[in-house]
């Protein structure tokens, strides 16, 4: 036990992440007591210097970064060390050297990179993950800066304006009111290619954040009992690029050609590399349901993107679909827990207010929208991280 400051400083320096890089649980506790420890540490002005007057450079200073190219030559280079000069010429455009000398120096203090001595640093795997594409991050940053920083920033007007009234109208919120073409979030993603891309790919990114449901939900009892000759046995419905189906086909290779359907909007569909026995099929969920009779609809991520009078509409056309008695439903959400949610998992339901009119449930809400709409719930299974839940549902 530390018993004089300079021992607890030196002992908290010392913490080995690598012992505890393989085990999320124990990584995220750590995690949340370093969290709760600041909280603790700072006084209430140092906190709020920190959220509203740090971070917020912090985040310019990083999309300044990223749009000069610099992570981009320096992760093509392979990293390593290196000077300003040798990082200036990495831009893609003329920058003047001393405005890049004090963004460096800031990223140097906030640890996405490290100061190895005056003007020179040696990336972190955060600075060579932003100069990487294929790792997701950028396209976090981007969006952060293209629509969740300005919503966020709205809020407080937009509930104000509203009489403070629970957005549940995907078509009035704080980002359609503040971004300058005022659309809905996902016909704004469907009309500018650029951030409908960089959702897609903010999606895989989030994905590889979470459990593969075939990890913990029991995949195999869905194909107990199913009769493929006359329906698909998974229709993965706003089911993305097809990540899921692409898992429960790995886990379960000799299903038939076709038992395997993604539906999306066409838009999204495109952008879906996927193995030839998925079938694609463009298809608004607002519309009837075409695919009668399947043994499951599964939907990942989808619910907690609509408030409850649209969950219901959804609810109801795909129970018009289902075939009593055989066919499943499976929605696999983030949860809340009663007490005790996680800045996780507030930031992403006070999230999909701002942007969609949205929200992240509780299992009692989950169960009431159920109930009121027809499902019984049967089980809800929980994944091995504590991020997500598959709920399984039928027909009441
Ligand atoms: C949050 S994403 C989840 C994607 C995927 N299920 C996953 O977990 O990665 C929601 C998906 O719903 C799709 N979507 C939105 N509105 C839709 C609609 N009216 N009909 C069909 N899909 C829709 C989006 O294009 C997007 O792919």
């Amino acid at each position: 036990m530390a018993t004089t400051t300079e021992e607890l400083i030196a002992a908290l320096d010392a913490l080995d992440v690598a012992s505890f890089a393989d085990d999320s649980f124990k990584r995220k506790s750590v995690r949340a007591a370093a969290d709760r420890l600041l909280a603790r540490v700072e006084n209430p002005f140092e906190r709020i210097w920190r959220l509203m007057w740090q971070f917020p450079m912090a985040t310019g200073t990083l999309q300044t970064v990223l749009n000069l190219g610099i992570f981009e030559g320096w992760n093509q280079a392979r990293g390593g060390p290196k000077t300003l000069e040798e990082l200036h010429e990495y831009a893609n455009t003329s920058v003047e050297i001393d405005v890049l000398r004090r963004l460096l120096r800031l990223l140097g203090s906030f640890h996405i990179l490290e100061e190895v001595t005056e003007d020179t640093y040696k990336p972190t795997p955060l600075s060579m993950a932003l100069g990487d594409r294929g790792s997701h991050v950028p396209d976090a940053l981007d969006a952060g800066t293209n629509s969740l920083i300005p919503s966020a920033t709205n809020l407080p007007a937009y509930l104000a304006k509203t009489g403070y009234r629970e957005p549940i109208d995907p078509n009035s919120n704080s980002y359609v009111d503040v971004l300058p073409e005022h659309q809905p979030f996902f016909t704004r993603l469907q009309s500018n290619p650029v951030f409908g891309n960089q959702f897609v790919s903010l999606m895989t990114g989030w994905s590889d954040l979470k459990a593969s449901w075939v990890d913990y939900f029991p995949t195999g009892s869905l194909l107990e009992g199913a009769d493929l000759t006359s329906a698909p046995l998974l229709v993965d419905v706003g089911g993305g690029s097809g990540l899921d189906l692409t898992r429960f086909l790995k886990a379960h290779p000799a299903v038939p050609t076709e038992s395997l359907v993604l539906q999306d909007t066409p838009d999204v569909l495109e952008l879906a590399k996927l193995d030839s026995k998925i079938k694609l099929m463009p298809h608004n969920f607002f519309e009837p349901q075409p695919i009668i009779g399947a043994r499951t609809y599964f939907f990942h991520a989808v619910f907690h993107d609509w408030s409850d009078p649209e969950a219901a509409k959804i609810l109801t056309l795909i129970k018009e679909a289902m075939k009593p008695g055989y066919s499943k439903l499976l929605i696999t959400e983030m949860i809340l827990p009663p007490t005790g949610a996680s800045d996780y998992q507030t930031a992403m339901d006070v999230f999909m207010m701002t942007i969609l009119s949205a929200k992240e449930r509780t299992e009692k809400v989950f169960t009431q929208l159920l109930e009121s709409t027809g499902f019984r719930v049967v089980k809800f299974w929980k994944d091995l991280k504590g991020i997500e839940t598959v709920v399984e549902a039928e027909l009441a």
